[in-house]
């Protein structure tokens, strides 16, 4: 069955990046489609047309078709990526402004793409994730909406534990949940290690020994001011190298901070968490990644949008089992579910903000 696969918000630094790593893994074949679907702006068309002809150039010797939809509400595809919408700026300083901006960016992607394609999968991209799943998944199928934030940041973890342990992160399965943002959970109950060393054993041992000798959130909230300020201040490689020092789990707290700041955005590590997402939907093998949904009591009895393990296939998303979870990992993942829907109806209950100013909306 041929894959069509549409990215809104392609102009942006994650949907054009997402676009070329979807070509470069031969993922696409020449009956495939990929759609760069911008929103409505003159300077938005004339940027997807300038990125199709430079993707062409790139990938065009397995004739995926590439096409540029103007306007959200001709988008036509099987997949959906969401990657429009504002980040952190010198305007938006924080997650709730980020939140107030884009819901009305949600509200209106979700209302087009539920008359147009309501029986496609959508993953969230854009930030805050969690709130973008809830407003998706009010208007569509649940079950058909996810967020990639729990990928992006397991693969963060696991990225972590490998480099502290010397080993390749293809040899280390790590998940993270909750929240794509503070409270997000590291679960060291989970790590998996597929080196056959006994010494590399021992090291994880140790390192799991000394994150527990004192609280994660003690640990992030230790050298989480610190690194503002010296981001602030221009002072990168000082701050990354303060991140350097973390633990694994407190790191990743830090550095995806550091790297946003630095580089407006995180396009090569935000593309690649969402093309292994894209790809197992497709393989439909029962592999396990992550994802914000909406649960509706699958999980933990949980009631709301939470970072969890899933599978997936083109129809949707499917819980795995939690109940392995060792006790205070339990509770920390209930108080991160209590604090996105806290955070998320503090957002919806906000007056809806003027149109965004012309210089941001425009590309
Ligand atoms: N989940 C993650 O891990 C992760 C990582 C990086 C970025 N993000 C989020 O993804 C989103 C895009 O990030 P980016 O770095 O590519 O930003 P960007 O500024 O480079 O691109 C933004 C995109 O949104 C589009 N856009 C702007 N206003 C719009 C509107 N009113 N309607 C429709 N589209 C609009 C732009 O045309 C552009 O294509 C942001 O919300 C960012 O916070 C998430």
């Amino acid at each position: 069955m041929p894959i069509s696969m549409a990215i809104i918000g392609a102009s942006g630094a994650v949907g054009s990046t997402l676009a070329a790593q979807v070509l470069r893994s031969q993922l696409l074949e020449p009956c495939d489609r990929l759609q760069l679907v911008g929103h409505g702006s003159a300077a938005s068309e004339g940027k997807l047309l300038g990125t199709r002809i430079d993707l062409l150039d790139a990938f065009d010797d397995e004739r995926v078709e590439i096409e540029v939809v103007p306007k959200i509400i001709d988008v036509d595809a099987d997949i959906v990526v969401i990657a429009a919408g504002v980040g952190l700026s010198l305007k938006r300083t924080n997650r709730r402004d980020v939140a107030i901006a884009n819901r009305s960016i949600f509200e209106k992607i979700a209302d087009e793409c539920a008359s147009r394609v309501p029986d496609a999968l959508f993953i969230v991209v854009s930030n805050p994730v969690e709130l973008g799943v809830d407003i998706f998944a009010s208007r569509l199928e649940r079950r058909r909406v996810f967020g990639m934030g729990a990928q992006q940041d397991s693969l963060r973890f696991a990225r972590a534990i490998a480099k502290d342990l010397g080993i390749s992160r293809r040899q280390v399965r790590a998940s993270v949940l909750g929240e794509h943002g503070q409270s997000m959970v590291p679960l060291w109950s989970a790590v998996e290690v597929l080196a056959s060393s006994p010494d590399v054993h021992r090291a994880l041992d140790q390192l799991k020994e000394e994150c527990a000798r004192t609280p994660l959130r003690e640990r992030v909230a230790a050298i989480q001011p610190l690194i503002i300020e010296l981001v602030r201040a221009g002072e990168v490689p000082e701050a990354y190298e303060i991140a350097r020092h973390a633990l694994p789990d407190a790191r990743i707290f830090v550095e995806p901070f550091i790297t946003a700041r630095s580089m407006h955005s995180t396009p090569n590590a935000t593309s690649n968490a969402t093309l292994q997402c894209i790809v197992a939907a497709l393989a439909c093998d029962h592999r396990r990644v992550h994802g914000q949904v909406l649960l509706e009591g699958e999980v933990l009895d949980l009631h709301g949008t939470c970072g969890v393990p899933i599978t997936l296939s083109r129809d949707g998303w499917h819980p795995e089992p939690l109940d392995w979870l060792e006790a205070c990992e339990k509770e920390m993942l209930l108080n991160a579910a209590a604090s996105i829907r806290d955070f998320t109806l503090d957002v919806l209950s906000q007056p809806q903000p003027p149109e965004l100013e012309l210089e941001e909306a425009t590309i």
